[in-house]
This record gives structure tokens, C-alpha cells and sequence, in this order.
């Protein structure tokens, strides 16, 4: 049997380590240590963590970071960075990093600097959003754009979603942005309700230009466009590409020259930096997108360089490997208290569970450790009015990511004040709990019997003990969120580093799009002999007796 991660020695420290934390409470760690929010805080690249609500002592942490070397982070964190194929079941780098490398050192993919694609590709974006933007390209009856319609699904969505509904403040707003991503029909025929055919541009967004989703929606966008108006000259001023598949996008009927490129050394969920990011840079413009990338390169620079020991994506990383494989979490919150950026959760789930979502390590041997966990989470305060009784008095560990800007950018009353309030009440809350003699006693004050207030004061404990981070920043700007997105898949990439999982692939969508074929054949009524199994029979009979077919 070949040595794993479990037989490494920092992996049986932690383990013994652990028995020892178990058993005390973070409310006594803070009474014990008047320097702990100053030990366990760290900031990088705009943004700053404080992890001091942890179920961690100084020992925790420095057997923690053990691991990391024993499990050769620091060699592993190098090699993506120097471009070395860590994407091994489909033998490629990961070179996200390269897209916002701002420095331009070069950056080798078999032997080619690929900076100057790199730097072609912003250049033509630039080129194209000065154009959309000084209105110099116009639709097909001369009218400036006012609509974009991005069409894509899974990062090819996720991400530029979130940016540019983060950056809303910074939109030029002479352009609306909208999404399509779902193939329920009902996404594009409500999203095409609202827009006007002569004043649409549509970006197809797809980095293998084979995602049935988005090219199905494609066809219904051009559609919709030929009947409205448009016919096939004018489709060229109203469709452009993003892909790195530029031979399917051309035979689908996209010109050449309306194609930005995307290359096999992206991941999707990785991609919002490339042109994929292009709703991002037509709504907040060209100027507001470098700062992102230079938000992300800062974070880059801080990943590669800071020490172990202060290093925030490695930080947090570690934390989720001392939740997961050390204290039974499952799942991991992200709570952004800051409107604008409500839809981390979504991109964050993507990011981590698409590439940590694996069971065997990079020799394709099953792990005998559990690798990514759930991630949940949803816009604060809203969620304390839904699944924080959860955190706070279930049964179950979900560390959570409290996140939030010292600033806001529209502060309206003390409006600010009491978000801060509340995020910093639900992490203290979580921290310290309620004991059942402080909930007894808060009831005997409130004039209840001493029968009363013992029958209720069981169910007003809140054990506490619960685990967050939070992570502030000045405001949410273009060069925050580029770092904190950047934090975050960095965060992933450690993880996997140490779960010695390959954190860039996903075969596991692969089999759902094959068998959703089969079944479609069926639900259309083309020939198939396949016989299925008796559920999904009996579900398509359904679907055929009282369904609809096309
Ligand atoms: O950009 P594409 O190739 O259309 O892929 C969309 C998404 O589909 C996935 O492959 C999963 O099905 C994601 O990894 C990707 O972001």
C-alpha cells in the first residue's frame, strides 16, 4: 500500500491534537488570550481576515501548516505558478494566474510564452468595448447598444454574474447586462421580454462551444433576432464569442472576427478574467476590469509569496482542513453582508465543489480522507432570518465566511452601522453561546417563574463554540473583489494540493449530459432501444402522456 496523506506524521499529530481541542470552548480561548483577534489576523491585497473565532490554539495552526509542508504545498503552489501540468487527467496547467499577470513576466506553456496571447486577447477586448461604448459599432439600424445579453452556463456565467452585479456602482450605465443560462425556457423567454431586438448585442459564451445548454439558447436568441428585424448580414453586429473552440463557433454561424479566445489552460470555473469577463468590462468598462485583474494579481503575488504562516488563502485552507477531516464539518458557509455581492455564494459552490468535488487522489486511488465540503450561504442579514437558527443551535458544524466592506457605497442612514452590528452579533453569538444558567437567569429578570424559566431555558442555550472568519475590506471596488475571488480559488487550490486530488478536471458532470441524451431521444420520440430502469421509465412515460414534446 502506498503511503497517503493520512500516514503522514503532522496527519496523526492533528489527529491527537484534536482529541485535545474538542473537549474546550473559544469563549474560555478568548478570556485566556487578550492577544488572540491580534494573533489570528492577517491581511493581504486589500483584504483582511480575521480568524481569531476559531477552534485553533497556536499549536493547531503551527500543525496545521506541518501538514501543508509534509504535504509539499509549497512545491505545489510553485508548480502552478510556473505552468506545470496540474491539471493531470487532461494533462494541462491551470494558469488563471496568467490572466492577470500584470507584471507580463513570461509564462511558458510547452515551451511558448503565452503572454502575449494573453495580452492580444485584452487588447481586442479593450478595442471592442471602446467601440460598443463610443458607440462607433451599432446595431443593425444604426442605434447604439443598450442591451447586453451574455448566454452561457457554469463559469461561463457564474463568475462574470457576480462581478459585474458586484461592481454595479461602477457601471457606465449606458448598458443593461442580462444573463441566459438555464435551459428552462422560461429564462430567455423573460429575459428577451424586456429587450429590443435593433439595440441587442448577445456575447455566446462557451469555452467548448458544446454545452447543449447554451448553444440551444444561442439558437432560440437567433431566432428571436431574425424574426425581429435582423436577418443573416446584420447578425454579425449582434453576436460575438467567447471560446477557446473557435472552429464550432464559426460553424455555427458566429464570423471569425467577432470571436475572443479562450484556451485550454483556463478552467471555466476559473475564467471570468478572460474575455469571458467581457459583460464585466462592458458594464464597468475596460479600466474597471484591469483593476480587477490587478486586485487578483496583488492576491496572486501575496499566494506565491507570503510565508505559510501568514499567507490568507493557505490560512484558510488549512481552517477547512481542520473542520473537515479533523472536527466532522461537512459543509462550509460563505455569507457576503453586502448586497452587491449576494451571488459569492453561487460562484464560490462552483468554484469549490466542481474542484474539489473528488474521491480519489492524483494516482486515481480512493482517498481514505474526505476531501470538499457543501458550500452554502446566501446575502446577511437576510440569511439570520432563515438558516442561522441552524448554525446556532443544530446539530450540525458549518464553519462560515462572515464577509464584509468597512464602507459602504450607498450609505444611507445608519443603515451601515447596523449590517455591521448584526455581522459582527451572529459570529459573536456563534462564538460565545448562551449558557442554560445565563438563559435562566435572563428569564427569572423578565419576571418568570423559577418552574417557567427551568422548562424554557433548555431551549434557550446556544452552545456556541461555532466557527467563523470574517473578511473586510475597504469597500467592495473593482480591486477588492478581483482579490477576494482570487482568495478564494486559491484557498481551493490548497486544499486540493493537500488532499493530492486534482482540483481542475470535472468528469463527474460528464455522465448526467450522457444519459440526459438517451433520455431525450425518448421524450422526442426519436428511436431508441435502450431500455432504462423502471423509475426513469415510468418518469418518461409521464412526460409523454401528459407532457409537452417541443
Ligand atoms: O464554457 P462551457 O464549455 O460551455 O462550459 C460550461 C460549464 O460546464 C462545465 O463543464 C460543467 O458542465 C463547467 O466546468 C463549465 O464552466
Amino acid at each position: 500500500m502506498k503511503p497517503t496523506l493520512t500516514d503522514l506524521p503532522s496527519w496523526s499529530a492533528l489527529e491527537a491534537h484534536a482529541k485535545h481541542i474538542i473537549p474546550l470552548h473559544m469563549r474560555d480561548m478568548f478570556a485566556n488570550d487578550p492577544e488572540r483577534f491580534k494573533r489570528f489576523f492577517t491581511e493581504a491585497a486589500g483584504i483582511k481576515l480575521d480568524y481569531s473565532k476559531n477552534r485553533i490554539s497556536a499549536e493547531t495552526k503551527s500543525l496545521l501548516v506541518n501538514l501543508a509542508r509534509e504535504a509539499n504545498l509549497p512545491e505545489k503552489i510553485e508548480a502552478m505558478f510556473q505552468g506545470k501540468a496540474i491539471n493531470t487527467t487532461e494533462k494541462r496547467p491551470a494558469l488563471h494566474i496568467a490572466l492577470r499577470n500584470l507584471a507580463n513576466d513570461p509564462i511558458e506553456v510547452d515551451g511558448k510564452d503565452i503572454m502575449p496571447d494573453v495580452r492580444d486577447a485584452l487588447q481586442q477586448m479593450d478595442q471592442f468595448v471602446w467601440r460598443i461604448h463610443s458607440a462607433q459599432w451599432r446595431g443593425f439600424s444604426n442605434k447604439p447598444f443598450t442591451d447586453i445579453i451574455s448566454i452561457g452556463i457554469g463559469g461561463s456565467f457564474l463568475g462574470p454574474k457576480l462581478v459585474s452585479a458586484s461592481l454595479k456602482p461602477y457601471w457606465n450605465n449606458t448598458l443593461n447586462c442580462h444573463y441566459v443560462a438555464n435551459i428552462d425556457g422560461s429564462h430567455i423567454t423573460e429575459v428577451l421580454k424586456h429587450v429590443n431586438p435593433e439595440t441587442t448585442l448577445f456575447i455566446i459564451q462557451s469555452k467548448s462551444f458544446g454545452t447543449q445548454e447554451t448553444l440551444e439558447n444561442t439558437k432560440v436568441a437567433r431566432s428571436w433576432f431574425l424574426r425581429n428585424g435582423g436577418n443573416l448580414e446584420t447578425i454579425a453586429k449582434h453576436f460575438v464569442a467567447v471560446t477557446a473552440n473557435t472552429q464550432s463557433a464559426i460553424e455555427f454561424g458566429i464570423q471569425e472576427e467577432n470571436i475572443f479566445p479562450m484556451w485550454d489552460w483556463v478552467g471555466g470555473r476559473y475564467s471570468l478574467w478572460s474575455a469571458i469577463g467581457l459583460p464585466i468590462a462592458l458594464t464597468i468598462g475596460m479600466d474597471g476590469f484591469k483593476a480587477l485583474l490587478s486586485g487578483a494579481h496583488a492576491m496572486d503575488n501575496h499566494f506565491r509569496t507570503a510565508p505559510l504562516e501568514e499567507n490568507l488563502p493557505v490560512i484558510q485552507g488549512l481552517l477547512g482542513i481542520w473542520y473537515g477531516n479533523f472536527l466532522g464539518a461537512d459543509s462550509h458557509a460563505i455569507l457576503p453582508y453586502d448586497h452587491y455581492l449576494r451571488g459569492l455564494p453561487a460562484h464560490i459552490q462552483q468554484l469549490d465543489m466542481e474542484s474539489n468535488g473528488k474521491s480519489v487522489d492524483l494516482d486515481g486511488d480512493e482517498t481514505d480522507y474526505t476531501t470538499g465540503p457543501i458550500i452554502w450561504g446566501g446575502a446577511g442579514a437576510n440569511g439570520q432570518h432563515a438558516y442561522h437558527q441552524l448554525l446556532h443551535q443544530g446539530t450540525r458544524l458549518s464553519p462560515a465566511d462572515f464577509i464584509i466592506p468597512l464602507q459602504s457605497h450607498n450609505p444611507v442612514a445608519t443603515h451601515h452601522a447596523i449590517l455591521f452590528a448584526n455581522c459582527l452579533s451572529q459570529t459573536q453569538a456563534l462564538m460565545q453561546g448562551k449558557t442554560e444558567q445565563e438563559a435562566k437567569q435572563e428569564l427569572l429578570d423578565k419576571g418568570l417563574s423559577h418552574e417557567d424559566a427551568n422548562t424554557l431555558a433548555p431551549h434557550k442555550v446556544i452552545a456556541g463554540n461555532k466557527p467563523s472568519n470574517t473578511i473586510l475590506f475597504d469597500k467592495a471596488t473593482p480591486r477588492t473583489v478581483g482579490a477576494l475571488i482570487a482568495m478564494y480559488e486559491h484557498k481551493v487550490y490548497v486544499q486540493g494540493a493537500i488532499w493530492n486530488i486534482n482540483s481542475f478536471d470535472q468528469w463527474g458532470v460528464e455522465l448526467g449530459k450522457q444519459l440526459g441524451n438517451e433520455i431525450l431521444h425518448k421524450l422526442l420520440d426519436e428511436p431508441s432501444n435502450k431500455q432504462l430502469d423502471a423509475s426513469t421509465e415510468g418518469l418518461i412515460d409521464l412526460y409523454s402522456t401528459y407532457g409537452t414534446s417541443i
